[in-house]
């Protein structure tokens, strides 16, 4: 219709709220039941989002880097929170989704998806205040691109008209892996609950992992040295009873009853780390979805 009240509020676009629908309850009680394992996860989000959708005039964008190793829950967890915050999910028109095998594939172009992406990121804040970009496989990224994003992550950057302090920022990637999941092993090791690790314990070890790392999107960037991150959320290795949870999960999903023979094929599908003690799946949860629909 050429008078929809949407698009006509919107233009008053500090007020708009387009279709960002937040539901943290709702989003706190899936997380408690389904996301196995990310105490730390879990916290660090939730309590970053109460803040931020609480406040009507925040004074920068939500910016969040998730790290972890392979199927530990970064793309899960972000997908769940895209369904509790925007009506749509991962498919409402203000939830935008970036990856560079898919986006950015051509070294050679990397002047045009400077352009193009701020360009986009801008184009949709004038649009929408309240929008969610989400940047997955930063460690593939080219270098130099995520400099055109640096002045959307703090707070001193005016677009005329948009409020972009309203707008939500994931980054996701493995960097930073290895050194949360020393952590885990020698807490183990030294018989310390999983559940004491703490996430002032983890953050200086991502921060540096991600400054060391040339393949990482924020590589010379400045977002790191300004600290433009709200948080760096980290995803822990899952054990044998988280991955038993997520065949569980999978499962219900299917509309299934738990199946003791079908946990345990999978579980002996799973490889584990460290050598020695076998206490960490090597991919996580990543195979249980495809190796159920093998063992079914
Ligand atoms: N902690 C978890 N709790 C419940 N399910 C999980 C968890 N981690 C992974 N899964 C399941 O495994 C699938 C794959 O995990 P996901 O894509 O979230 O991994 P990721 O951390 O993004 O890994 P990658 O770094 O390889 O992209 C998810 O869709 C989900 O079904």
């Amino acid at each position: 219709a050429p008078w929809d009240m949407t698009s006509l509020r919107c233009n008053f676009g500090a007020f708009c709220e387009c279709d960002f629908r937040p539901d943290l309850q709702g989003l706190e009680c899936d997380l408690a039941q389904h996301l196995a394992g990310q105490h730390l996860a879990r916290a660090l989000v939730v309590k970053a989002l109460k803040a931020f959708v609480k406040d009507p005039t925040p004074s920068k964008p939500l910016v969040l880097s998730l790290h972890g190793g392979k199927g530990t829950g970064k793309s899960y967890l972000s997908s769940l929170l895209a369904h509790y915050l925007f009506r749509g999910g991962l498919h409402s028109p203000h939830v935008h989704h970036f990856s560079p095998g898919i986006h950015f594939s051509h070294p050679n172009q990397m002047e045009c998806y400077k352009k193009d992406l701020k360009n986009w990121v801008q184009g949709n804040l004038t649009a929408c205040g309240r929008s969610l970009f989400l940047f997955d496989e930063m460690d593939e990224l080219a270098p130099g691109l995520m400099e055109v994003l640096r002045p959307f992550l703090g707070s001193s950057w005016v677009v005329y008209g948009t409020n972009y302090r309203k707008a939500i920022f994931i980054f996701i990637s493995n960097t930073g892996s290895e050194q949360i999941n020393q952590v885990a092993v020698e807490a183990w090791r030294s018989r310390r609950e999983r559940e004491e690790i703490l996430p002032q314990q983890l953050e200086p070890l991502i921060f540096q992992a991600v400054l060391d790392n040339p393949h990482h999107g924020f590589w010379n960037s400045g977002i790191m040295e300004e600290h433009l991150l709200d948080a760096l959320v980290p995803f822990l290795p899952l054990q044998r009873h988280h991955v038993r949870h997520c065949v569980f999960n999978e499962l219900a999903q299917l509309g299934l009853e738990p199946r003791d023979e079908v946990v345990q094929a999978v579980l002996d599908s799973t490889t584990f780390f460290p050598e020695e003690e076998q206490l960490f799946s090597s991919n996580g949860c990543k195979m249980v979805a495809s190796r159920i629909a093998f063992y079914l």
